[in-house]
């Protein structure tokens, strides 16, 4: 048997964090879209298991983890552990969400290979039991699953869907370096030793997601890891006057960097946009909003 699922990069149009907690991960408001930009994770019956990982011509693909350390092999051994299953076949990712990005890749082929591997081994995960194992293997890892709009809280692994009636065009200019996802929250502590222990639901912003106005939902976009990520990376900011410049609604850090995400009116201004930001970056891209979580797309 073989099946390929289909899993999205994110963006957090609201990133609300608190103060570290006592197991050192950060309490979150999120609210995450999934959007049009996918990696591909294919398995195939084998005996034993392995791993093997092709990028977009764009990536570079030594930023990725094989031999063991890939997050697909992870989310392999958890699940065969849940269900007291051998860890067998074999698993192809093909990426294009940029990695170290911000954009949730690593937490999309996890999600993939969860949903995959559970079809492939006939295990019959419980949808309670997936999203448990998802949240093991990263904060992120749930709403890959889920996909939509979906407000997160906790370390951002609680996930329900909100209310979302736009149709939402994004341009996105991923960075040729990554950003550490740690190195960010760390320095945001240093920035913000004043954060709430609870950080606030972005009601505003819950309201013109549900009224699907791309003007009221641009002007409640806020990620509280955006000053940090600036400051760790100044040609961000650059980056977001200049797409602003071209006719975006709003350009903003996705997650904790260094992708940058700029809202659009409607898909002939974020291919407008597009074109403008080409001609100084090399990778610029153009996404919906919001599709669907890990599914499957070819199975037979
Ligand atoms: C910042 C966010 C925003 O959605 O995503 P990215 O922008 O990296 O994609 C997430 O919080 C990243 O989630 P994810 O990448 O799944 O993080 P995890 O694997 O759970 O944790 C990686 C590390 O990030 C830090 N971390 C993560 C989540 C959280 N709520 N507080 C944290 O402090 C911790 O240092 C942790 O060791
Ligand atoms: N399948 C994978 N794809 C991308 N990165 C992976 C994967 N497995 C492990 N990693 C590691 O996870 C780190 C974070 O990756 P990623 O999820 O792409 O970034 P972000 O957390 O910024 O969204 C990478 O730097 C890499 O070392």
């Amino acid at each position: 048997m073989t099946l390929t699922v289909r899993a999205p990069a994110k963006i957090n149009l609201h990133l609300g964090v608190g103060a570290p907690r006592e197991d050192g991960f950060h309490p979150l408001a999120t609210v995450y879209q999934a959007v049009g930009l996918y990696d591909d994770l294919t398995v195939v019956d084998a005996d034993g298991w392995s791993v093997d990982v092709a990028v977009s011509d764009w990536m570079d693909r030594g930023q990725v983890p094989l031999g063991g350390d890939n997050i697909v092999d992870r989310a392999a051994a958890l699940l065969a552990a849940h269900h007291g299953l051998e860890v067998r076949g074999t698993a192809h990712v093909d990426k294009s969400i940029p990695v170290a990005g911000g954009m949730a890749g690593g937490s999309a082929d996890a999600a993939a290979a969860l949903v995959a591997l559970d079809r492939l081994w006939d295990a019959g995960t419980t949808d309670d039991d997936l999203l448990e194992l998802a949240a093991r293997l990263g904060s992120d890892v749930p709403f890959a699953l889920i996909g939509g709009s979906a407000l997160g809280t906790g370390r951002g692994e609680l996930v329900e869907r909100v209310a979302d009636h736009g149709s939402w065009w994004w341009v996105l200019v991923p960075s040729p370096t990554g950003l550490s996802t740690p190195e960010v929250y760390r320095h945001f502590d240093r920035l913000r030793p004043d954060a709430p222990a609870v950080p606030p639901v972005p009601e505003a912003l819950l309201d013109a997601l549900d009224a699907g106005v791309p003007h009221a939902l641009a002007a409640t976009l806020h990620n509280d890891l955006q000053e940090a990520a600036l400051d760790l990376r100044p040609d961000l900011g650059r980056l977001i006057e200049a797409g602003e410049s071209e006719g975006a609604l709003r350009g903003m850090v996705s997650g904790s960097g260094p992708t940058c995400v700029f809202l659009c009116e409607d898909p002939d201004a974020a291919r407008a946009v597009a074109g403008g930001l080409q001609e100084q970056y090399d990778v610029v891209l153009v996404a919906g909003g919001a599709v669907a979580g890990a599914h499957t797309v070819t199975y037979g």
